[in-house]
């Protein structure tokens, strides 16, 4: 499925690459850090910031957007969204920004341009919330949290 979704690029975004799918099969289009040119963002570590991706949506209603992070980030710098995934909402017309935490040992240095996360377009279902005393009955019931055993082996309960 592809569908067509409106983008505006804010002047600090322009010249750089629209957001694309790196292969025929990703999920997600790479977010680029639209940072001013010759600009770095160092992030020390534990630091976050809300970096700028110089991008606006019009997300179509039902649709939503998720701002990941990228796994080669996470595994080799500990460079992570800080709110994953990251909602934008289909109303949303501000500009798309990633939320970043650095959870590795060393500083972390961003320049314009660098991919910084992935965002992913999903369907939504909304809900309408039906208020009842009496929910139908399961086998799980109320457990939850490691109810059925935290270490490969089943707990009779
Ligand atoms: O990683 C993110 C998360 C959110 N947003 C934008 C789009 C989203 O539609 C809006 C609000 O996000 P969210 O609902 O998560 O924020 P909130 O803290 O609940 O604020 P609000 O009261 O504005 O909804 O901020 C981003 O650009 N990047």
């Amino acid at each position: 499925m592809s569908i067509d979704v409106a983008v505006r690029v804010l002047p600090h975004g322009a010249g750089l690459p629209l957001p694309a799918y790196a292969t025929s099969g990703a999920a997600g289009l790479d977010l680029m850090a639209a940072l001013a040119e010759g600009e770095t963002l160092t992030l020390a570590p534990l630091a976050r910031a809300a970096v700028p991706t110089g991008l606006a949506l019009a997300l179509p209603e039902g649709f939503e957007a998720q701002v990941r992070p990228r796994s080669g980030l996470a595994l080799k710098q500990g460079l992570t969204v800080l709110n994953a995934p990251g909602t934008v909402d289909s109303d949303y017309r501000g500009e798309v920004k990633v939320l970043l935490v650095n959870l590795g040992a060393e500083p972390v240095v961003l320049a314009r341009g660098q991919r910084i996360a992935q965002m992913v377009v999903a369907p939504v279902t909304r809900i309408k919330l039906v208020e009842t005393g009496d929910l139908d009955e399961t086998t799980r019931g109320d457990g939850g949290f490691g109810s059925t055993g935290l270490d490969g082996r089943q707990i009779s309960r």
